[in-house]
């Protein structure tokens, strides 16, 4: 069993109730289980095909989900990037794998399950692209109309693409993430729609089994966890579900959560670094990686809990630092990755650099959506394909000039 509690007063409210943050004080919700009343083995999980669902017993679901079968996304050991910066245990955790291409398909498969569950007949977001490309895909799968509010002119190519294929209707705002996100939350909260952005607790908890996930697959805690960080709800989430494994004694110590933030958008890692009690919003975020171009994070305050309570710590990494290392993963370890994920992998290179880490952690970096979800910024840092006459000899010419 679970309800939902307050993370700053405390306060508790029925697991049915249709808030997204403190009636009493405003802030944010968690999802409080009764860890001490679940009965499960780890050796009951490893039975299970790797995936959201084998952790069934820490969600809040009780209803067949709405799935797509996400989760289950490789972890990969960096074998070059690790050996040339020095670190022989990096490893990524590619969630561009998931069913839509990024890590917000473990939430959304919790969240649009939870919305049936709710008896809640239509859901919305806002959102940098993946967000809506995801709820697009799972609303889809349930059978209810989904509406989603992007910033005009900043979202890649291929989530437009998927939000508009899958059916949703999609509104591009005349201004950024954070002003979208404040006019959904009020369309949702006055017109009765499910409302599935990370503000959303529900939403975070199919989040957090990407630690899950990866503790399994690596089989030993890693030492340090490293998301890029935009809204802030993945870092929290994996942090949420992390303390629960331990809770439960499936492991005896955390990674130091390492949150990662875009240089033109870090409102985050100026927190951390000042020593702030609270973020202090960006007014105007702008980075190259569009889907962590947010000034506002809405899960901020569960963000700096995550990060203090585990050593961890922010860093940011500038744009050029970002697509360098798009081109590094993709070049030479084969992963495909959007910019906004190349910051996690970017952000450990440049606490390196700096001696701020330990060259012998065991270091997990989530890389958090697909290549293919932004071809243009892809292509603008590529080559043209080299066209020729259709013969063997103008072949020969280039084949010969590329060894
Ligand atoms: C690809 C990608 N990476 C990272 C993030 C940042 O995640 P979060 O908002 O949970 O901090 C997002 C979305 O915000 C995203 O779409
Ligand atoms: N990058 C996100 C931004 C919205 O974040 P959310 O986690 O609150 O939905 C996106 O893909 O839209």
């Amino acid at each position: 069993m679970y309800r939902l509690s307050c993370i700053h007063c405390g306060a508790e409210y029925a697991p049915g109730e249709i808030i997204y943050t403190c009636p009493k004080c405003g802030h944010l919700l968690t999802v409080d289980h009764d860890l001490d009343a679940i009965s499960v083995t780890r050796e009951d999980w490893n039975r299970r095909p790797i995936s959201v669902w084998r952790y069934r017993e820490l969600l809040p679901v009780t209803i067949p989900p709405v799935t797509l079968q996400e989760g289950g996304t490789p972890l990969y050991h960096l074998e070059r990037i690790g050996r040339e910066l020095g670190l022989p245990h990096l490893y990524a955790k590619h969630e561009g794998m998931n069913p839509t291409g990024s890590f917000k398909d473990r939430g959304m498969t919790v969240g649009v399950s939870m919305a049936i569950q709710l008896g809640m007949k239509s859901v919305a977001c806002a959102s940098t692209g993946n967000t809506s490309a995801s709820l697009a895909a799972y609303a889809a799968k349930a059978g209810i109309p989904a509406i989603v509010l992007l910033p005009a002119g900043k979202v890649a190519l291929g989530k437009v693409a998927q939000a508009l294929m899958h059916g949703a209707r999609v509104i591009a705002i005349r201004d950024n993430f954070d002003v979208a996100l404040a006019m959904v939350r009020n369309l949702c909260i006055e017109q009765g729609i499910y409302l599935l952005n990370s503000v959303n607790p529900y939403r975070l908890e199919g989040q957090k089994t990407i630690g899950f996930e990866a503790i399994d697959q690596l089989g030993e805690v890693p030492d340090r966890m490293v998301l890029p960080v935009g809204n802030a709800g993945n870092i929290s989430a994996v942090y949420k579900g992390l303390r629960e494994l331990e809770h439960l004694g499936f492991i005896d110590r955390l990674p130091m959560m390492t949150g990662i933030q875009a240089a033109g958008s870090q409102p985050v890692v100026e927190a951390i670094s000042g020593g702030l009690p609270e973020v202090r919003p960006e007014m105007h975020p702008e980075t190259v990686a569009t889907a962590i171009r947010i000034g506002a994070p809405v899960n901020g305050e569960k963000a700096l809990i995550a990060i203090r309570e585990t050593g961890g710590t922010a860093g940011s990494v500038t744009d050029e630092e970002i697509l360098s290392m798009q081109r590094e993963l993709a070049q030479k370890e084969g992963i495909g990755v959007e910019p906004a994920s190349a910051a996690s992998v970017a952000g450990i290179k440049k606490l390196i650099e700096e001696g701020a880490i330990d060259r012998d952690e065991r270091i997990v970096c989530v890389v958090t959506g697909h290549l293919l979800k932004d071809p243009e910024t892809v292509i603008k840092q590529c080559p043209s394909p080299v066209e020729i006459d259709a013969t063997e000899q103008a072949l020969l010419s280039v084949v010969r000039s590329s060894f």
